[in-house]
């Protein structure tokens, strides 16, 4: 529905978004996920036409629109609210620089603030507003003129648990009336919300689609083991077995990624158990997609592997 292609916004010389293509399906709710600094917000602002690419352009495939902010709706990381107005108050202003009449604005501001559940506070001053409320209110001006895609930048990051779960449970209800686009840097909250991911790194997107492909295809067996001594010794003789692929030591835990997770189990229980090794942590499991977002994370240089 919503063609991304070759977005590319260069500062300083330094590339905060390097070519980046992806498609956005209608209905969808879609986390674009990544560590501080990735380039999130610049490739929503340049979506949202409020700032002009380097290069690259964003396209609605079933509308032939020049402009296509008309048909954007967007929260910003960060907004700003006029603290003296009310709740229905600021949405009307909102409607009428959506271009609607001041009936209409009206009529749209109630259906809103029932909508993001925050209609018996419609007229209490923004000022006194729960953060939850605020963001509440934040999606409500973004929907105002009934946009084809919804564009949410941290909507829930600043916010505490309960508030939290608040803006989840209304994006979760939101997406089947309109496609969501949000960022975040915390996986949890991408996992919880979203249908499909968009991973960034360094203004590049390394990893995307649906959730469930995303995870089976990070999903690798895993061998963990820690002895109370010498780890570097054993290390060198678990490398050196044939279904290793590879493997990562944290805090004293040998982490062996491998092809075999039987023949794992047996050949490691059995060598440590014909040479006496002092064996403390023995534990079988898998990847997970917390594993690949954490490597994105920690690496510096985005390598091949991933
Ligand atoms: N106006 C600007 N001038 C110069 N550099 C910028 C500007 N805006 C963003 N950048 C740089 O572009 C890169 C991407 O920033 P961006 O804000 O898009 O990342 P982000 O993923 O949204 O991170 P965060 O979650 O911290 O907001 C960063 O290195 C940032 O310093």
């Amino acid at each position: 529905m919503i063609s991304v292609t070759n977005l590319t916004k260069i500062y300083d010389k330094q590339p905060a978004v390097d070519d980046v293509s992806f498609t956005l399906e209608k209905g969808k709710c879609i986390a674009l996920l990544g560590p501080n600094g990735a380039g999130k917000t610049t490739t929503i602002r340049m979506m949202a036409g409020l700032i002009s690419p380097s290069n690259g352009n964003v396209e609605l495939q079933d509308l032939k629109v020049k402009d296509i902010r008309a048909h954007i709706g967007y929260l910003p990381q960060h907004p700003h609210f006029h603290s003296w107005m009310t709740g229905k108050e600021f949405l009307m202003y909102v409607g009428r620089l959506a271009h609607l009449s001041t009936k209409d604005a009206a009529a749209r501001s109630e259906e809103l603030l029932k909508r993001v559940g925050i209609s018996d506070a419609k007229n209490r001053r923004i000022g006194k507003y729960s953060g939850g409320m605020k963001q509440r209110l934040g999606i409500a001006q973004a929907l105002i003129h009934n946009p084809k895609l919804l564009m949410l930048d941290e909507p829930v990051s600043a916010l505490d648990p309960i508030g939290r779960r608040d803006v989840l449970d209304l994006m979760e209800e939101l997406k089947h009336e309109t496609t969501i686009l949000y960022s975040t840097h915390i996986l949890s909250d991408a996992e919880e919300a979203s249908d499909e991911i968009l991973l960034m790194h360094k203004g590049r997107i390394v990893e995307s689609g649906p959730l469930e492909n995303v995870k089976k295809k990070h999903q690798v067996d895993k061998v963990s083991v820690r002895f109370s001594e010498q780890t570097e010794v054993y290390l060198k003789e678990l490398e050196a077995l044939d279904f290793v692929t590879r493997s990562e030591t944290h805090k004293q835990t040998i982490h062996l990624y491998v092809t075999d997770i039987e023949a794992a189990r047996d050949k490691i229980l059995s060598l440590a158990s014909q040479h006496k090794w002092p064996l403390q942590h023995f534990e079988i499991g898998q990847t997970k997609l917390e594993d690949l977002f954490m490597k994105v994370v920690n690496s510096d240089a985005m390598d091949d592997s991933i």
